[in-house]
């Protein structure tokens, strides 16, 4: 029987929708499932790359998912998971341009965080965790991970929509790093690098980035279980300005969310350039003040 008993166990491949090749995920279990898993959390990660690099997949999550693994609270995590979703069209990608016939690569706003929706309801039904999961994004993931948080109206207050009938619950805590949270300022400040404006439509449209926003959600409206946000970010980033996570600081304090308490809001700083933060799996730090925050406010 080689095998069977070797943990952890890795899973790739793992189909969550079929609207796509890229509807899929992998997760991590780091031990048999045990009755101690209700005092665990699950962390379930997703990757940037500006809605549309097709070269940024969940992939990017392994280095940070083996720290973690090796970490102090390696105990505290009763698996791991890293979700692909569709992407933005990148015809002008120089090695692997999008093809206008392939769902894969032809998304726009909402369709990633449906993605994503579907993919936390995939997880949620094989593994009962409800709540006790970490969500973590990086960058662009980063918003879709507030966006989970922010009831996924969409502007449309009063319709129906896909994201809604997904019965999904949201998580306890939600980590950002090198995260994108206020669109319209990202675009105004970067103005003079048309690349941002470009990537923003690419994946918004022209409208509708100020509702799109996490900036502009309404946590005690749409997230009132949520516990704590940790939004990371290195001073070395030259893709993403610190700013982005103060104005999404100023944004949950408005709401009374603080330092310390019920909801608490806490900073983090990595070291590394935008992308280094995955590679070197320098994110882990940010995962585990998130796992030690909540283990806390549970004694
Ligand atoms: N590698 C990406 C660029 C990218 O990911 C990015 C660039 C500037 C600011 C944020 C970025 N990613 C956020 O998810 C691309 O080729 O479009």
């Amino acid at each position: 029987m080689a095998g069977t008993n070797r943990w952890p166990k890795y899973e790739r491949d793992i189909t969550y929708s079929e609207d796509s090749s890229l509807n899929t995920l992998e997760t991590c279990l780091p031990r048999p499932e045990s009755e101690g898993d209700t005092n665990r959390f699950w962390v379930i990660f997703i990757h940037g790359g500006a809605w549309r690099d097709p070269a940024i997949s969940a992939s990017s999550f392994r280095k940070t998912q083996e720290k973690l693994l090796a970490a102090p609270v390696a105990d505290s995590i009763a698996g791991y998971a890293s979700i692909n979703y569709r992407l933005s069209p990148y015809p002008s990608h120089p090695t692997d341009p999008s093809n206008p016939s392939d769902p894969a690569r032809n998304a726009t706003h909402p369709n990633h965080i449906n993605d994503v929706l579907a993919a936390i309801l995939h997880l949620q039904e094989i593994y009962h965790f409800e709540d006790r999961y970490i969500l973590v994004g990086h960058s662009c993931g980063a918003t879709l991970a507030l966006q989970v948080a922010m009831k996924r109206y969409w502007g449309s207050q009063y319709e129906s929509t896909f994201a809604l009938e997904l019965n999904v619950v949201p998580p306890t805590a939600i980590v950002g790093v090198e995260g994108i949270y206020d669109i319209p300022a990202l675009v105004e400040y970067h103005e003079d690098q048309p690349v941002y404006r470009d990537f923003i439509v690419n994946a918004f449209g022209a409208s509708g980035w100020d509702t799109a926003s996490p900036t502009n959600g309404d946590f005690d409206d749409s997230w009132p279980d949520g516990k704590l946000v940790v939004l990371a970010h290195s001073p070395n980033d030259t893709l993403i300005e610190a700013e982005q996570a103060e104005l999404q600081r100023k944004a949950l304090e408005s709401q009374g969310w603080k330092d310390a308490g019920e909801r608490r809001v806490k900073m983090f700083e990595l070291g590394g350039e935008h992308d280094e933060v995955w590679e070197t799996g320098e994110a882990a730090k940010a995962i585990e003040l998130a796992v030690e925050e909540l283990s806390q406010s549970r004694r």
